[in-house]
């Protein structure tokens, strides 16, 4: 059998978006989710795999801008709607997409790929690394106690419709991409992902929900949440799922999360999908009562590996030569020179010795600042070729604030 990989004609999507449906277990999405991942498709960017008549195999990647370390806004290709046909699993299908796709994205000049995946151990064979975390925990808010800090009596909280204030949501959301490595400027039709709540997914929970915090009639804060009530013979027992928390200063971030814990009727508060240093963690009594558990969330794949390097700034002066392998796409292994500093670096080519020696998918796991060197060194993943060089490369890789990726797409 052979399938043949071509760019997504539109007018094939509805039956190209129902191979990634059917591969995802069939169950049809909301009319309003369909048409809004319709509208966000990027057909240009799109693959279909074919076999005759048959779409058979689906990818594409959003052009999407993403924060480096240093706080750059930085093209990166987001790929995503990866499927293959239950009928054509485990014939080759996915690594001839990722093939092409990495291809293409070279071709143009493209060197980051980013993405979240269905499952976590897909990618690493094409060179991706999970490069950040995110952090889930359930709070016990009876138990949990929350010390906030002074001023958060100034901040005005107001109930809000989720679409009525979009505009106000998505202002405090512009002014905190830069704040974190992970992050994704919004593109045109991105702010309508947050307001996406098909009444199937909620679990009984109510609809999304929203609250502002407002600082001499400026909104410096938002919080997305939905209330499910539940009752237990003792009383009530409801919960409060945080769809999306932000702000732009701490104080008023207090003031949201004080406000979701004392929703009347509820024992919890679900958090999922949060920056691993989350700053709620230091203002409770009693953090295991809260379950924090971590899970993978942005794999990043250096499609060119010199450019790359070069993007994102190094918290210290480094100055390494890196010996990496790449198998998927060879034009990056061999030996690089990277030396930068906080203002800016460069990554050439070099016959000299090298330090370390890793592979293309350490680079992306470290490549945001969450994850050290030191830590893939410890799995036997990085290798020190030269005494010190881990530790300086470690240190200038890392970030202040821990990498976050705030939606899913
Ligand atoms: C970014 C995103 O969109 S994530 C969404 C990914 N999609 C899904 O999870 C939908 C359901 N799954 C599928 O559609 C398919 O099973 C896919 C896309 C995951 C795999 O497609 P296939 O065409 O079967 O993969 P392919 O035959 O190219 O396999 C390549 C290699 O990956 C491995 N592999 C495939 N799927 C998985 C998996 N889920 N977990 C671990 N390894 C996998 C194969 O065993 C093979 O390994 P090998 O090279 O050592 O032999």
């Amino acid at each position: 059998m052979t399938t043949e990989l071509r760019v997504l004609d539109p007018i094939e999507w509805d039956r190209w978006y129902g191979v990634l449906e059917l591969a995802f277990g069939g169950v049809a999405e909301s009319p309003e989710e369909r048409r809004l991942w319709r509208d966000l498709t990027e057909f240009d960017r799109s693959l279909g795999a074919w076999d005759g008549d048959l779409c058979v195999g689906t990818t594409g990647s959003f052009s999407f801008r993403l924060t480096v370390p240093g706080g750059a806004s930085v093209p990166a290709a987001g790929v995503t709607m990866v499927s293959v046909a239950g009928t054509h699993r485990r014939r080759g299908i996915l690594t001839s997409m990722m093939r092409r796709q990495l291809d293409d994205l070279r071709a143009a000049g493209e060197f980051l790929a980013v993405l979240t995946a269905s499952e976590p151990g897909i990618y690493g064979r094409f060179g991706y690394g999970i490069a950040s975390y995110s952090l889930r925990a359930v709070i016990d808010t009876n138990r949990v106690r929350l010390a906030v800090p002074e001023g958060v009596d100034g901040v005005v909280l107001r109930q809000a419709d989720p679409a009525e204030s979009s505009a106000a949501c998505e202002a405090v959301y512009a002014r905190r991409v830069s704040a974190r490595p992970g992050m994704l400027a919004r593109r045109p039709g991105w702010e309508r992902l947050p307001l996406i709540d098909p009444e199937g997914e909620r679990g009984g929970a109510s609809p999304r929900l929203c609250v502002l915090a407002e600082r001499d009639g400026e909104v410096v804060g938002f919080a997305h949440y939905a209330v499910k009530p539940d009752w237990s013979f003792a009383g009530a027992d409801g919960s409060v799922n945080v769809r999306q928390l932000m702000a732009l200063d701490p104080v008023a971030e207090a003031a949201l999360w004080r406000f979701l814990w004392s929703v009347d009727l509820t024992a919890s508060v679900r958090v999922w999908g949060r920056p691993v240093d989350d700053g709620w963690q230091h203002l409770v009594d009693d953090v295991r009562r809260c379950e924090p558990t971590l899970r993978d969330a942005l794999h990043v794949r250096l499609v060119e590996v010199g450019p790359a390097l070069e993007a994102r700034t190094y918290q210290a002066p480094v100055d390494v030569v890196f010996e990496v392998e790449d198998a998927f796409c060879p034009w990056n292994e061999g030996r690089w020179r990277l030396t930068g500093d906080a203002k800016g670096a460069s990554c050439v080519r070099t016959s000299d010795p090298a330090d370390l020696s890793l592979s293309v998918r350490e680079l992306g796991a470290a490549y945001l600042g969450g994850v050290p060197l030191t830590s893939l060194a410890a799995a036997g993943r990085v290798r020190e070729l030269r005494e010190g060089a881990l530790v300086e490369a470690s240190v200038a890789f890392g970030s202040p604030v821990a990498p976050w990726l705030p939606h899913g797409f």
